[in-house]
């Protein structure tokens, strides 16, 4: 059986969440800025000899609380959370984003890593949240596509470690659980 992975992206508006997840997915640089509404991608890939699918939900920058999101939430196995290291606001916005997931696996990433004359979030801060979050940490670029692989295999192997395959596709059949 193929195991599938439902992963959210997250994170201010023009951080880069489209620009990540399309070069991931599809393999090319998105240029133009069109803020997104939500979409989902799918690939499939080969992690650690293993067929894999992935769904991924890129979120809305700008409207942090939708239905879908709020199933997302509930339902997904990872979250990459995503600040521009040009921008201050977005790294400091992404702690009251990390409180509504209060749940790991996650990945911390600090994107635009190419624009060195811009950068006004250092490193070792990126370093420190991801620490207090209990978080892998990667600066990235999806322009350079730097890191942006090792973004989604690290959070695949997060989840492997939580999740060993067979108690992840098992399906309860009979019985009640105490919630
Ligand atoms: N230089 C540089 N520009 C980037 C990088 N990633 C994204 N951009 C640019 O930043 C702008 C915003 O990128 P998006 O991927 O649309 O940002 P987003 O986070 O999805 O934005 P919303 O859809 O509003 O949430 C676009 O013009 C991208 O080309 C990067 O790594 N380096």
């Amino acid at each position: 059986m193929v195991r599938e992975y439902k992963f959210v992206v997250l994170g201010n508006g023009g951080v880069g969440k489209s620009a990540l997840t399309v070069q991931y997915v599809q393999e090319f640089f998105l240029v133009r800025y069109d803020p997104t509404i939500e979409d989902s991608y799918s690939k499939t890939t080969h992690i650690d000899g293993e067929q894999i699918i992935l769904e991924i939900l890129d979120t809305a920058g700008t409207e942090q609380f939708t239905a879908m999101r709020d199933l997302y939430m509930k339902n997904g196995h990872g979250f990459i959370l995503v600040y521009s290291i040009t921008s201050q606001s977005s790294f400091n916005d992404l702690r009251d984003m990390h409180e509504m997931i209060l749940r790991v696996p996650l990945v911390l990433c600090g994107n635009k890593c190419d624009l060195v004359d811009q950068r006004v979030v250092t490193t070792e801060q990126g370093v420190s949240m991801g620490l207090q979050m209990n978080a892998s940490f990667y600066e990235s670029s999806a322009l350079k596509n730097l890191n942006v692989e090792e973004l989604f295999v690290d959070l695949v192997r997060q989840v492997n470690r939580i999740q060993p395959k067979k108690e992840m596709g098992k399906k309860k059949t009979k019985g009640c659980s105490l919630l």
